[in-house]
């Protein structure tokens, strides 16, 4: 048995009292958090770590990724989504190989390790890759194939194997770190009976699913031009959102990132289903694709959560400045300064995500999954802090995140990561990156 001891923290809980703990120790036991208190710990432990008044908080969790992409980072800026994909992402992606999606991974999950980032949840390809790369690293992903039917049904059939396979050879895996969902691409690159095979499947095998929803104007009018309605009621007619079972015992996750063009009645209608909305204000913002109404969605009862939606529309996997972004948006596109505040926004970024990633992460209480990070405060941007919310959102830095622990080991201690050879993986990310860019060009070239 290993007992890790932190001490003298400034400690978030996240848990449903959201407890606030001044110079409180956490005790992990392998795995797991033991006790979260104030006073004085007593016993042996293999490890001490002293917080010196750092804040200790649950780990963040990115609820949409595509890891993969962290080799596209810069590739194609400054474009709307349709010609980004289309003309850019979706050609440089013909051109990947295993090998890519492995460096990329871990380079996506390096970034994330320095940055506070515990938990993810990916709609990607080769996601074997990318299941090794987790495993590796050391941190949590759910994960999921991007299953794109183009309305061919052929395809679909063979894109629906592809991520069955990933549930049947990943789920559970590294410990549980490893978790799948089902990942049918959209409502305006599949079609609803696809879909619904995809639903159908992750009702059968116990796990969620992962879908883009109302992303952009276009996608709105192009579904209503199609069938007469929004996206959400298009997926709502095959039963798509219900996150209960038909006998309404078993249920499933249903994980919807973006959400931007979301009228009143999709918004109730995801608060009664119980639907976790994935939020990616940086990415909606650099694609023009407009400002998801997350007030409304949280005064509704929504579970909101955070994301940073791949690198190559980011351009980066730094949570804490998605959290800034998310509280500061809300207030402009509100007229409302009151608009997600700090504590709300620290919750999107933790217990909300947590939900459907694993129910025993994102609080920090006895019981629960040893999952957190310190953030340092020893920082002139730290000084003073008069609210650790407040300090958290607005102020610090995800390069702040000084040491991480997830599943009851050290990925990071004193800003040193101990899971993968820093320099290699940054290495051979960037030949892989090159390589890729090169061979997209040559084709680019040679179609003319
Ligand atoms: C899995 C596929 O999804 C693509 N993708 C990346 N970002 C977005 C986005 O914002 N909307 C829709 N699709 C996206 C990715 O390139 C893969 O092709
Ligand atoms: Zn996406």
């Amino acid at each position: 048995m290993s007992r890790i001891l932190i001490k003298n923290a400034h400690i978030l809980t996240m848990d449903d009292n959201r407890t606030e703990i001044q110079n409180g120790y956490v005790v992990i036991e392998n795995d797991l958090i033991t006790k979260v208190s104030d006073g004085n710990p007593s016993g042996f432990f293999d490890k001490t770590i002293d917080a010196e008044g750092n804040i200790v908080m649950p780990g963040l969790s990115n609820t949409h990724t595509h890891l993969g992409m962290t080799l596209l980072r810069g590739y194609a800026d400054d474009m709307v989504l349709s010609d980004w994909l289309q003309k850019e992402i979706w050609p440089a992606e013909a051109e990947l190989t295993a090998e890519d999606v492995y460096w990329g991974s871990m380079l996506g999950c390096l970034e994330m390790i320095r940055s506070g980032t515990t938990a993810f949840c990916d709609m990607y390809f080769f996601m074997d890759e990318t299941a090794k790369a987790v495993e590796k690293a050391g941190i949590r992903g759910c994960l999921s194939y991007g299953m794109i039917e183009l309305f061919d049904e052929e395809r679909g059939n063979s894109e629906l194997i592809k991520g069955e396979r990933l549930v049947k050879e990943w789920q559970g895996k590294a410990n549980g770190r490893i978790t799948t969902m089902y990942g049918p691409h959209a409502p305006n690159t599949c079609s609803k009976e696809f879909i619904a095979r995809a639903k159908k499947a992750a009702e059968r095998d116990g796990v969620g699913v992962h879908i883009h929803v109302l992303e952009t104007e276009d996608e709105l009018n192009t579904m209503k031009k199609n069938y007469g309605v929004c996206s959400v009621h298009h997926l709502d007619s095959v039963n798509f959102w219900n996150t209960k079972g038909d006998d309404l015992t078993a249920g499933v996750d249903v994980l919807a990132a973006h959400c931007v063009w979301m009228s009143d009645g999709d918004i109730k209608l995801f608060a009664e289903k119980g639907v976790t909305v994935s939020h990616n204000p940086i990415s909606n913002m650099k694609l023009s694709s407009g400002a998801a109404p997350i007030q409304k969605m949280l005064d509704a009862g929504v579970n909101v959560a955070l994301g940073t939606d791949g690198c190559a529309s980011n351009n980066n996997l730094n949570m804490f400045e998605e959290m800034k972004t998310a509280a500061l948006l809300q207030k402009l596109v509100t007229t409302d300064p009151e608009a997600l505040p700090a504590k709300a926004v620290v919750e999107m970024a933790t217990r909300n995500g947590a939900k459907v990633i694993d129910k025993k992460t994102g609080a920090l209480k006895a019981g629960n999954k040893a999952d957190l990070i310190v953030v340092d405060t020893k920082k002139a941007n730290a000084t003073p802090i008069f609210d650790a919310y407040s300090h958290l959102v607005y102020s610090a830095a995800g390069s702040d995140v000084k040491t991480m622990i997830v599943d009851g080991k050290i990925l990071m201690e004193d800003y040193l990561v101990l899971s993968m050879n820093e320099n290699e993986v940054i290495e051979k990310s960037k030949a892989c990156a090159i390589g890729l860019a090169k061979r997209a060009k040559d084709k680019k070239e040679a179609n003319g």
